[in-house]
């Protein structure tokens, strides 16, 4: 596959350089509510990252602010390096990133909205036809290319997001809730296109989700959050294992046939509550995914 990229992109990560990504006491507080409350972070080149938690946990806070469109002073978040306070456009120019609002425009072709972004993202001229087209074929959008975004289903709309976000050929690509409020045929071929995209050019990549399957399958790590913390930080099988630890070493797990923990066992083990926000729908967790569902889906009706 061919993958919109620089000439002389490495498709190996540089394990012997900076961090991806790296926070340290990220913080970020509306009014009295502290939505980020002092995130350590440390995201490796190459890897698939996974930030998990019930909505209101904090993920998209942290994320806005590691894409530089929220200000924190400097030392709290560096890209490859760059502090995102003061090397502003210098980390923007390593970034992709698709936000959970949906950013295609439906009066656009898919061809024309991934060329829009390849105009705003300075990629040269000369080099814009043939990085286009390459984002789109990378997402399996070339079929579809020069129809209306209006046109497309919900799935395909995410992966035209996905190639706005590639034509710039982004070291770390951030996706906020990528597959949130898609049918399970279209999340599993969302995560099949980032996939792809990341063996092809050995991106980063930094998800956040609230599906504990997509997490299980897709990502090397993950780090659990709940209201503005970090609650804990492993692969999978690392987070599962530790669990299964801590309840021989109290005892819990002497009772009964052992049963495997799962990712959601995990967080309420560190959390007290699951990642499906069950504890938190009271005060508006369902409502705001059903408003998100239908932000989708009226942007792709
Ligand atoms: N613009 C804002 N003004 C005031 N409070 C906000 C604002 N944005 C977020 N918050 C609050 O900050 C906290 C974290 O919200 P955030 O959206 O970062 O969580 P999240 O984990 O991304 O949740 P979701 O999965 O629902 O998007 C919540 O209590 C939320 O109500």
């Amino acid at each position: 596959m061919t993958v919109a990229e620089p000439a002389g992109h490495d498709r190996r990560p540089d394990l012997s350089g900076p961090d991806a990504l790296r926070c340290t006491g990220l913080r970020y507080y509306f009014g009295s509510t502290r939505a980020v409350d002092g995130v350590d972070l440390e995201v490796r080149p190459g890897e698939v990252f996974g930030l998990l938690g019930p909505n209101g946990a904090g993920k998209t806070t942290a994320i806005r602010a590691i894409t530089t469109l929220l200000p924190v002073p400097p030392g709290m978040v560096e890209v490859f390096g760059h502090d995102c306070a003061r090397e502003r456009m210098a980390v923007r120019r390593l970034l992709g990133y698709v936000p959970q609002q949906l950013s295609a425009d439906s009066g656009l072709t898919g061809r024309e909205n991934v060329a829009l972004f390849a105009r705003v993202f300075d990629v040269p001229r000369r080099e814009r036809a043939a990085r286009v087209a390459a984002a789109l074929a990378a997402v399996g959008l070339t079929e579809s290319a020069d129809r209306l975004a209006g046109t497309y289903s919900g799935g395909m709309v995410r992966r035209l997001e996905l190639a706005q976000a590639l034509v710039s050929a982004p070291r770390l690509l951030i996706l906020d809730e990528p597959t949130i409020g898609l049918d399970p045929i279209a999340r599993t071929s969302v995560w099949e296109h980032i996939t792809r995209v990341r063996v092809a050019t050995g991106m980063t990549v930094l998800v956040t989700t609230h599906y504990m399957d997509e997490a299980e399958q897709n990502c090397d790590r993950v780090a659990l959050m709940h209201r503005g913390r970090i609650r804990a930080v492993g692969s999978p099988e690392e987070l599962r294992a530790g669990l299964v630890r801590a309840r021989r070493s109290t005892g819990a797990a002497t009772d009964g046939p052992p049963t495997a923990p799962t990712l959601e066992d995990v967080f309420r083990h560190y959390a007290g509550s699951g990642l499906d926000g069950r504890e938190s729908t009271e005060d508006g967790g369902d409502f705001r995914d059903v408003r998100r569902t239908r932000r989708t889906a009226s942007r792709v009706g």
